[in-house]
């Protein structure tokens, strides 16, 4: 049977000495709160300490990769850099195209966004086709949940800073 999720992390790293951004869409908030949450509890818990988590918040999806752009960028001018950042957002189908435009596109845009603020950018970016499947994402529906994927997004947030920082 394949198994869902991250996967047994090849070791703990130690984030004591990270500072990690998280920035999160204000749509389909329960789902969103959730995997914040998740995110945070998981970062702590490899030792990033609560006051090197920074959170910041869009309004939707789609203001995602302009608002970590410049959420980025601040941090820098005021001399707290961050050494990776957590863009969240929770899409779910609708009766239109609405969905697979705003996926598609914030999507490639936040792949492209490592290049240009030089940092790891995590890919929170739930894309559901029904609120259930975001609800087992965010670890709420505990019949159906696989587990919360915003620890998972921590916990890469944490390793990729760690291996891979300057
Ligand atoms: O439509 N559905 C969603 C959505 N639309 C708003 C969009 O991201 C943006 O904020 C506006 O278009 C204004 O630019 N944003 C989400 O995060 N999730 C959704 O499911």
């Amino acid at each position: 049977m394949a198994v869902k999720g991250l996967g047994k992390i090849d070791q703990q790293y130690d984030g004591s000495n990270l500072r990690i951004g998280i920035i999160h869409a204000r749509w389909n908030s329960v789902i969103i709160d959730a995997l914040v949450k998740g995110a945070i509890k998981r970062m702590q818990s490899l030792g990033v300490k609560e006051e090197n988590i920074i959170v910041e918040t869009v309004p939707g999806s789609y203001e995602l990769p302009w608002g970590t752009k410049r959420f980025v960028d601040r941090q820098k001018k005021e001399g707290k850099p961050l050494d990776a950042v957590i863009p969240i957002g929770v899409l779910i189908k609708g009766s239109t195209m609405h969905f697979e435009y705003i996926s598609e596109s914030t999507t490639h845009a936040l792949m492209n966004l490592q290049e240009k603020v030089n940092l790891p950018v995590i890919f929170g970016l739930l894309t559901c086709l029904t609120e259930e499947q975001a609800f087992a994402r965010a670890g709420i529906d505990e019949a159906k949940s696989m587990h919360n994927h915003g620890e998972d997004w921590g916990a890469c947030a944490v390793e990729m800073s760690v291996k891979f920082g300057p």
